[in-house]
């Protein structure tokens, strides 16, 4: 806990615990899928240049797959290979019996067009839930992939038992795979679910005050500590979704990670608040793994 912040004031929502949490369940459930069909679900990530902090976030994926009993592989690439052949082990991938899930680590090289590396991905198995067909079943409420950050926002709301019904949520940035859907995903039916939703974006004029308008803050405009004090309402709750490396002489890897909310001065103010790191990024990870097992279960039982 740091040293400035009264903690009888403030919850911390802990994306740590509750990864602990969601990842035992998939444990369980993934034992259970091995147990019937004598496999393991199977997640093949793709990484395309080296990164660091692609690099970061991959080890990561990889790890946590195996410790829920996934079987999990890397396919890398240069930064220099060609769209024609990053397309070609797309394919591959897709047409393989037993690859159940499929990502690609994003950002790629400027001269690959992610929409076309993205739309290539069988729809069966997108786990990462950024394919057309994922996010148009998701707009009209039918079973698909959820896009892995907005999941697992979703879920942290619920572990935390955030109240949402009827809430005003103000979302910050309106990007396909975060803002937008986490949008959509707070404004429907459901719990978390059935609030207000207002997002704004670089255009948006007065932006403090509609943020000091949000009973919940979901902050993903990708600018370290943009969020200040005086943009929130006391008691509010915020989900701070940026993550960014800041250089730090003093840390033995050279930095800090630090996220879109300038956390030492807006959590004394917060009903509660997820951390960065130890907030969305690991629940990101249990959408991923969510997913993953949803892709399996759907490819290889009956229904
Ligand atoms: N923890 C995790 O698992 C993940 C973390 N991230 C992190 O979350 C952050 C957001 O990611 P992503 O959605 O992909 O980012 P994008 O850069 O795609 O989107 C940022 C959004 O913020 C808006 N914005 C930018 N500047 C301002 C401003 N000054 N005032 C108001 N709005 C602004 C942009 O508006 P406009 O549309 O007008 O440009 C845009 O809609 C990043 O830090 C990223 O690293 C992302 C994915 C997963
Ligand atoms: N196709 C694709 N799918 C993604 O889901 C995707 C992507 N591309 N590109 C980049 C963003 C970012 N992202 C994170 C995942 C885990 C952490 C995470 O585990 N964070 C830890 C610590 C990380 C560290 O130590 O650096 C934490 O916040 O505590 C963060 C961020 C997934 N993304």
């Amino acid at each position: 806990m740091r040293s400035n912040v009264k903690p009888e004031k403030m919850g911390i929502l802990d994306g740590k615990k509750a990864a602990e949490y969601y990842k035992e369940e998939i444990a369980r459930e993934a034992a259970e899928f091995t147990r019937r069909t004598g496999k393991k679900p199977y997640l093949v990530t793709i990484l395309v240049g080296n990164n660091g902090a692609s690099e970061t976030y991959v080890a990561s994926k990889l790890r946590n797959s195996e410790k829920v009993g996934f079987n999990a592989s890397l396919v890398r690439f240069e930064d220099t290979v060609t769209e024609e052949a990053l397309l070609g082990k797309i394919d591959e991938l897709n047409a393989s019996e037993e690859v159940d899930g499929i990502l690609v680590q994003l950002p790629l090289p400027a001269h690959i067009e992610e929409k076309k590396v993205i739309m290539r991905i069988s729809p069966l198995k997108d786990v990462d839930g950024f394919h057309p067909e994922s996010l148009g079943k998701m707009l009209i409420g039918l079973p698909t992939f959820l896009p892995a950050t907005p999941y697992g926002i979703m879920e942290l709301l619920d572990y935390y038992k955030v109240e949402t019904e009827g809430k005003h949520c103000v979302v910050m940035g309106r990007s396909n795979i975060v803002g937008t859907p986490i949008s959509l995903l707070l404004s429907r039916q459901g719990n978390p679910g059935n609030c207000t939703v207002t997002i704004t974006h670089s255009r948006t004029k007065d932006l403090e005050t509609i943020t000091r308008q949000a009973d919940i803050l979901i902050v993903a405009v990708g600018r370290p500590e943009f969020v200040t004090a005086d943009m929130v309402t006391e008691g509010a709750v915020v989900i701070d979704v940026g993550i960014h490396r800041i250089a730090d002489k003093n840390r033995k890897s050279g930095y800090r990670l630090v996220g879109d909310v300038k956390f030492d001065e807006v959590a004394p103010k917060c009903g509660g608040i997820s951390p960065v790191p130890g907030g969305v990024g690991l629940m990101t990870i249990v959408g991923l793994l969510k997913n993953t097992l949803e892709a399996a279960k759907r490819r290889t039982l009956p229904s």
